[in-house]
Order: structure tokens, then sequence, then C-alpha cells
């Protein structure tokens, strides 16, 4: 059954994933479906491997085995013209908005729009102008380089950037993390109110019981070298694992199931 507003097609598809650096095996054959609309929170211990999964779903990162299917066309085997082509239907945040340093958030949000559709510059300054504002950004931070940014706002940017394009799906890499509990319920609601207004699908990795609880449809958990358990917040409850159990039954996500109304998005 797809989850309410989704529909049951995916538009990530993952089977028989395996990554190694070394003799270090990350991934061991993961498997994992997201489908149009939902929002999914991957999440897993520290070093379990979520964001070298993304970085291997947006082809960033090359898979020793297995495949992986974006909007239905293979990201591993793409001709590189195609690549490109596909790349333009998503957008990632990476963690800390990952902006450069030495441009401006008009200009780090002109990005996508010069390198990937080489937009004329009056149309991306207009653009630029309307991304910035949908992420709820004031207008002179156009004019603000990151440095002279608060990190919630560096993160508001960041995301900015990820939907320079109008994309179809949004890789947001632990968009909460370092933000105060007022600026991450801000970003949660942002995300929702984003994923709505857009119909994105949000792949996000966090570490944010809050988050998971507030805005994620279903939740993929990560360990072991593969996915021990998908499905709703619910649902992971009566999973019996270990470390599903620590995590879904700890003092913290007790507290973030107790106080989920007041970060949950509209
Ligand atoms: N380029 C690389 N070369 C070697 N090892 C790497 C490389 N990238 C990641 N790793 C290793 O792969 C493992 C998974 O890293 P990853 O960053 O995906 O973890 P994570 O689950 O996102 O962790 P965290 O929650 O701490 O951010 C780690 O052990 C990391 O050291």
């Amino acid at each position: 059954m797809p989850v309410p507003g989704t529909t049951a097609e995916p538009v990530i598809r993952v089977r028989g994933l395996v990554k190694r650096f070394g003799a270090h095996t990350v991934h061991d054959g993961v498997d994992l479906d997201v489908m149009r609309g939902e929002v999914i929170g991957i999440v897993g211990g520290s070093g379990s491997g979520k964001s070298v999964l993304l970085r291997q779903i947006v082809g960033l990162t090359k898979p020793d085995a297995g495949s992986i299917e974006v909007l239905g066309e293979s990201v591993r085997d793409t001709p590189a013209a195609e690549y490109r082509r596909l790349r333009r239907r998503w957008g990632v945040m990476f963690q800390d908005g990952a902006l450069f340093s030495s441009l401006t958030v008009r200009e780090n949000v002109e990005v996508p729009m010069r390198e990937q559709a080489r937009l004329p510059a009056d149309l991306r300054e207009m653009l630029a102008a309307l991304k910035v504002r949908m992420v709820g950004l004031p207008e002179d931070a156009l004019h603000k380089y990151p440095a002279e940014l608060s990190g919630g706002m560096r993160k508001r940017a960041g995301f900015a950037r990820a939907i320079a394009l109008d994309p179809e799906i949004v890789f947001l890499d632990e968009p909460t993390a370092g933000l105060d509990p007022i600026g991450a319920a801000a970003f949660d609601t942002l995300i929702r109110q984003l994923q709505a207004a857009l119909g994105l699908t949000v792949f996000l990795v966090t570490h944010d019981l809050d988050s998971l609880y507030a805005i994620c449809d279903r939740v993929a958990v990560l360990a072991e070298g593969r996915m021990l358990a998908v499905g709703t917040i619910a649902e992971m409850s009566r999973v019996d694992h270990p470390w599903v159990r620590d995590y879904f039954h700890g003092p913290r996500a007790r507290a973030a199931a107790g106080t989920s109304g007041t970060r949950k998005g509209p």
C-alpha cells in the first residue's frame, strides 16, 4: 500500500548494492525502493554508509556491484550526456549546505542553472531570487557570502540551490545537523511545505529523530551493510533487532514521539 499522497511508482530503485573501500565493505547487498512523492528518512549508526549510499544514487561514487535506477534510468551505465540530462531532475543538498565560499548566495544558487541548464544571466538572476524567497531567506541574503550567514541560513541557501532547476527528487544530507531545536523545527516545516507545494520526493539522511517523527512518511534503517528495515515509524517500533529497538525505543525516540506534534509540518 503506498503512503497517502504517494504513488506505487519507485523513483529510486536500488538492488544488491555492494560498495567496498579496500578491505572495508560498507554496503553488502542494499535494496531500497523510494516512491514518488514520499519523504523517506535514511537512518543508521555513524559510518553505516548513509552518505555513501546517497553519493552512489546520485552517481558521484561508483558501486562495486548492484543496480541503481533513478527515474527509470540506470545511474551506473548511463552515457555521460544522458546522465547530465538525468541529474537535472534531482537536486542535492550536502552536509552544511556545501556552498562555494567565494560566491554570493545568488551566485551559488545560479551554479546549477549555469552549469547544467546554461540559462541566460537575466533568467538565472530572476530564478535565484525566487528560489531564495521560496526557502524563506530575506532578499538581501542574495548578495551575501556564506560566511556572512548563520548556519540555518546557509542550509536554506543550500536548499535553494538544490531546488534551482525544479527537481523531482531532492537529496538532503543531515539538513538539521547543527541547528538549534527551533531552527531545526523550522527547517523540517520548510522541507514539508516545499515537498507538498512542488510534489517533491525527498531522500533525507538524518540522525534527527524529531525530523523522522515530524516529516518522514517512511524510514529505512541501514546497518550491517544492508537495509535492516524499511517502513513507517509505527512499523519500526515492531522490528525485533537490537539496533532498531534501541534507536526507536530509547529515551530520545520517546521524547521525539511525544513532541512530534510540535515539529510536524503543516
Ligand atoms: N572516499 C572514501 N574512502 C574510504 N572510505 C570511505 C570513503 N567515503 C566513505 N568511507 C567510509 O565509508 C563508511 C561509511 O561512510 P558514510 O559517510 O557513508 O557514513 P554515514 O552513515 O553517512 O556516517 P555519519 O552518520 O557519521 O555521517 C565510513 O567508514 C567511511 O569512513
